[in-house]
């Protein structure tokens, strides 16, 4: 289903990367831009709100946001507790979506003083319609509130609900935090490229088609991972060199404690920025 002008005002709170990568989305997808308010208090992030969608963006909280039926948390967890104090009187009869990582939907609906609220955590791929979200919602929330949402999400790419909301600790740790180790990876075989010679254009080039591929070429197949990855590993050939070598520096353990690191900080998030 596509936006429309059926769908209820929006309140961005927080107008940085990810609330820059929905409101695209929605627009793109045909949201009117009249629908859509962002408070934002970096002048030089609302002019190019304003330029590149055409949304009112307000430097701070104001009577305008009453008009939202539904509230967007776009902002860093750091300053979720201060920003909800200065909008919460004027967001009361919206359903609530925040997409800050860590921050228990408890502390929000403390500080909101209301439960209708669904938790979420994007990624950035959204900023190109290929994103991939994990949705929590509170049981206050309505099924009717829940599809909204998902309209809403729709518009950047994919999403999953999960279960128990500590369970967005993990989706933040695999895909919301994602992106950045693809771009490590990116930059890693970039390197390897230019080093053995190629021209750092083709190595990048390389490197980005072949996350693509074999990325396209999972998500279309029915077999494992594991399985298409012994297709590409000959025996006593090249691909299985780099794999046992990578083996032996027990890389793959490394990778995943890296991602418990991750899910671990958000729970830190939660605790720090919570009260
Ligand atoms: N980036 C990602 O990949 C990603 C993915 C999933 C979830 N998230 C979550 O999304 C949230 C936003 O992240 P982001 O990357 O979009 O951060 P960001 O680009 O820094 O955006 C946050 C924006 O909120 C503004 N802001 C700060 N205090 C405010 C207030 N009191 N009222 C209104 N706006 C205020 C900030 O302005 P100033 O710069 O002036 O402070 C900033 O422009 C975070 O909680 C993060 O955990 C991010
Ligand atoms: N960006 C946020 C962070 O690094 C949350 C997921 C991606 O904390």
């Amino acid at each position: 289903m596509t936006p429309s002008s059926s769908f209820p005002t929006m309140a961005f709170i927080g107008g940085g990367n990810m609330a820059s990568a929905i409101i695209g989305g929605l627009i793109a997808k045909g949201m009117p831009a009249s629908q859509i308010l962002v408070v934002e208090p970096w002048e030089e992030a609302r002019a190019s709100l304003r330029k590149n969608f055409g949304i009112v963006a307000l430097p701070e909280a104001s009577a305008a946001l009453a008009s939202a039926g539904l509230a967007v948390w776009a902002v860093k967890p750091q300053t979720f507790k201060d920003a909800a104090a200065a909008s919460a009187e004027f967001t009361r009869h919206a359903v609530h979506l925040s997409i800050a990582a860590g921050i228990t939907s408890d502390s929000i609906a403390a500080w909101l003083a209301t439960d209708r609220i669904v938790r979420a955590m994007p990624n950035t791929p959204a900023l190109v319609g290929k994103g991939i979200t994990g949705l929590f919602a509170r049981a206050a929330v309505t099924t009717n509130e829940k599809l909204l949402i998902e309209q809403v999400i729709s518009t950047t790419g994919q999403f999953v609900w999960v279960k128990d909301e500590s369970n967005l600790d993990a989706v933040t740790a695999i895909s919301g935090s994602g992106p950045a180790y693809v771009f490590l990876f990116l930059e890693a075989m970039t390197q390897a490229g230019k080093d053995m010679g190629l021209p750092p254009e083709q190595a990048y080039q390389l490197a980005v088609a072949t996350f693509q591929g074999g990325s396209e070429l999972a998500a279309r197949s029915s077999e494992s991972p594991d399985v298409l990855r012994q297709r590409v590993t000959s025996k006593g050939g090249t691909t299985h060199a780099a794999i046992v070598h990578m083996q032996e520096h027990k890389v793959l353990e490394h990778f995943i404690d890296a991602m418990r690191a991750a899910e671990k900080r958000a729970q830190e998030l939660a605790v720090e920025f919570g009260k």
